[in-house]
């Protein structure tokens, strides 16, 4: 059986459209209906057919539906979670793919008091954003961590597990802090890291930006991808999780001085045996085959 049969999706930018179909491709008897903010995303998303319906308003694409999920930058799900409130039916529940969760989770229970809010986090993702950088097989072989409330509906929290796994995805569940603090040192430190590092090489004015360019075929040019995700969505993911980033840039900085120092004093053993073990974490990533666990449809960069 179906966890869901009428799914509605406020967002439609890569995630939002990623859903749409992967529903479509694994669950194709589900109606779909979809809302964004911007006029121009909703007809790309009717000429690409993406959704059955897509409505002009938010509360008007969740009327029918039994799970709604938020595709929208963390800073705005709190208030399109109040701007559905009237709207949701009673036994729908509400899910979001939020970066970031203890915040967003606590501004979603508030806006929807006696609904099912059940979020989740698909760690999967490109640099890319809108309708058009979606593919139906972005889930598959990633983790999705579902984050409920205390307290939550069981049977609300196992339809969205069963919703994920049927995306393809690995399901874990865990406590919305938690997520922050293990989130904020594999995905949100990284991607500070890649800002400061390109905004850096950039401001250096005795490199050139033409040099910037065409030296960048090694490590640089991994960063510049990352550097080129979603302004909007990343300022919001450092904002949504600032204590918990803070507190690991904390240690990375430490870390950091720790460096500079072996370097300064010319003390190779330490660096030499931290080269060692994080060449250790990589390769048991590989061993675990999850450096890029979906290589025949993973990213486009
Ligand atoms: N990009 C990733 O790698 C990734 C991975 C996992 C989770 N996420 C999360 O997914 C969410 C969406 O990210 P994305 O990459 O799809 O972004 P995106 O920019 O591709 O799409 C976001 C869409 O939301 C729309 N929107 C913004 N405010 C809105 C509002 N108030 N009402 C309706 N629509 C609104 C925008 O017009 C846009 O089309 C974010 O919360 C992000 O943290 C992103
Ligand atoms: O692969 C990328 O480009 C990503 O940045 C994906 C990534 C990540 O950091 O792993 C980014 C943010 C999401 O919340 C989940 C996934």
């Amino acid at each position: 059986m179906l966890p869901f049969a009428r799914i509605s999706v406020i967002g439609l930018g890569l995630i939002g459209s990623s859903i749409l179909r992967a529903v479509r491709e694994s669950m194709p008897t589900v109606a779909l209906t979809g809302h964004d903010a911007d006029p121009a995303v909703r007809a790309r998303v009717v000429t690409l057919g993406l959704a059955d319906d897509v409505a002009d308003s938010a509360g008007a694409a969740v009327i029918d539906a039994d799970l709604v999920i938020l595709c929208v930058p963390p800073g705005a799900i709190g208030a399109v979670g109040r701007a559905i409130a009237e709207d949701v039916p009673a036994d729908c529940v509400v899910s979001d793919v939020g970066s970031a969760k203890a915040g967003v989770l606590a501004e979603l229970v508030a806006a929807l008091p006696g609904r099912a809010v059940v979020p989740a986090h698909p760690v999967a993702g490109t640099e890319h954003s809108g309708p058009d950088a979606g593919f139906a097989s972005l889930f598959r072989g990633r983790w999705c961590i579902v984050t409920p409330p205390a307290g939550a509906d069981e049977a609300a929290v196992a339809r969205v597990c069963a919703f994920w796994e049927r995306l393809g995805s690995q399901v874990e569940r865990m406590d919305a802090a938690h997520h922050d603090r293990v989130l904020a040192v594999t995905s949100h430190l990284p991607h500070l890291i890649a800002y400061t590092i390109v905004g850096t090489a950039s401001d250096l004015e005795e490199v050139t930006a033409s040099e910037v360019i065409k030296y960048s075929a090694g490590g640089f040019r991994d960063f510049t991808r990352i550097a080129s995700s979603d302004p909007t969505m990343w300022r919001d993911v450092f904002l949504a999780n600032r204590d918990a980033v803070l507190e690991m840039l904390q240690r990375f900085t430490e870390d950091l001085t720790m460096l500079q120092r072996a370097i300064r004093w010319g003390e190779g053993d330490t660096l030499f045996d931290l080269f060692s073990r994080t060449r250790a974490v990589r390769r048991s990533i590989v061993e675990q085959g999850q450096d890029d666990p979906a290589p025949d449809f993973g990213r486009r960069h």
